[in-house]
C-alpha cells in the first residue's frame, strides 16, 4: 500500500507526528507532566512520606529501565542506519549509572530501605509494558517513541519544579533538578529527534502503534504518579 500522503505534489508544512499526537491527546499528557504530586513538590505541600513512596517505587522502576534501554542500545546498533543514534541512547546508559548510585544516596538520606521495598501494581504493570516492547516484533520507531515518552515525561515534570516561582523544598531539589536540567531537556530532544526520523518513514500500521504505545506510556506515568501520592 502507497502512502496516501506522498501522492501530493505539495509538502504539507511539516509538523512532527510527536507533537501531533501529544495535540491530540494533551489531556493525558498534561495529567502525566503536572500531575498533583509534581504540582505539590514545585509549591512545597509535597507530603513527605509520598515521596519516600516515589523514591523507592522509582529506584526499583529504574533498575527495570536499565535493561529496556540496553535493547534500545542494541537496536541502536542494528537497526537504525545512523550511527550517532548509539552514542546517544549510550550517553543515557551512562547516566543511569550515576542516577542509581544518587538514589542510593537519597535512600540513606530518606531513610527508605530499598532492600524492605516491594514494587506496587502500577510498577509491575509498568515494568510488565516495558518488558513487552522489548520483544524483537516490536518495531525500533515504536521502541525509540516510547523511549522519548518515558524520559519526557520526567523532563518536562521535574523541570517544571524548578521553574520561575517554585517553592520546591531545598532538600527536593537534587530529584528536580536530575531529571529538570538543561543537558537532559537536550538529550530527550536527541530521542524526539531520532524518534520522528524513524516516524517519517514508517508504515501507518507502525505509526498507529507508535500513537498507541505513546497513549500507554502517558498512562502508565500518570498510573505512577497516582501511586506515590497514595503513600505506601
Ligand atoms: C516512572 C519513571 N519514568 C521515567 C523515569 C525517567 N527515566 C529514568 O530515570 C523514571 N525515573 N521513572
Amino acid at each position: 500500500m502507497k502512502n496516501l500522503e506522498t501522492s501530493s505534489m505539495e509538502e504539507p508544512e511539516k509538523t512532527g507526528m510527536i507533537d501531533t499526537w501529544l495535540d491530540k491527546h494533551s489531556s493525558i499528557y498534561t495529567a502525566a507532566t503536572r500531575h498533583a504530586f509534581v504540582v505539590s513538590i514545585r509549591d512545597g505541600s509535597v507530603d513527605l512520606s509520598s515521596f519516600r513512596t516515589w523514591l523507592g517505587q522509582d529506584y526499583l522502576f529504574v533498575r527495570g529501565f536499565v535493561p529496556f534501554v540496553a535493547n534500545v542500545l542494541i537496536r541502536a546498533g542494528k537497526e537504525s542506519g545512523e550511527s550517532s543514534d548509539m552514542e546517544v541512547i549510550l550517553g543515557g546508559l551512562a547516566s543511569l549509572y550515576d542516577e542509581i548510585e544518587w538514589f542510593k544516596r537519597e535512600g540513606s538520606k530518606w531513610n527508605v530501605d530499598f532492600s524492605t521495598i516491594v514494587p506496587q501494581k502500577a510498577n509491575q504493570e509498568y515494568r510488565r509494558f516495558l518488558e513487552a516492547l522489548m520483544s524483537s516484533e516490536v518495531k525500533y520507531a515504536v521502541i525509540m517513541t516510547a523511549f522519548w515518552a518515558i524520559e519526557a515525561v520526567y523532563q518536562e515534570s521535574f523541570a517544571h519544579c524548578l521553574e520561575d516561582g517554585n517553592k520546591t523544598p531545598a532538600e527536593l531539589t537534587g530529584a528536580c533538578h536530575r531529571w529538570g536540567n538543561d543537558g537532559f531537556k537536550k538529550y530527550c530532544l536527541s530521542v524526539k529527534n531520532i524518534a520522528e526520523r524513524c516516524l517519517e518513514n514508517a508504515s501507518s500500521e507502525v505509526l498507529a502503534e507508535a500513537e498507541n504505545v505513546l497513549v500507554r506510556v502517558l498512562e502508565h506515568e500518570l498510573a505512577f504518579w497516582e501511586m506515590s501520592r497514595g503513600g505506601n
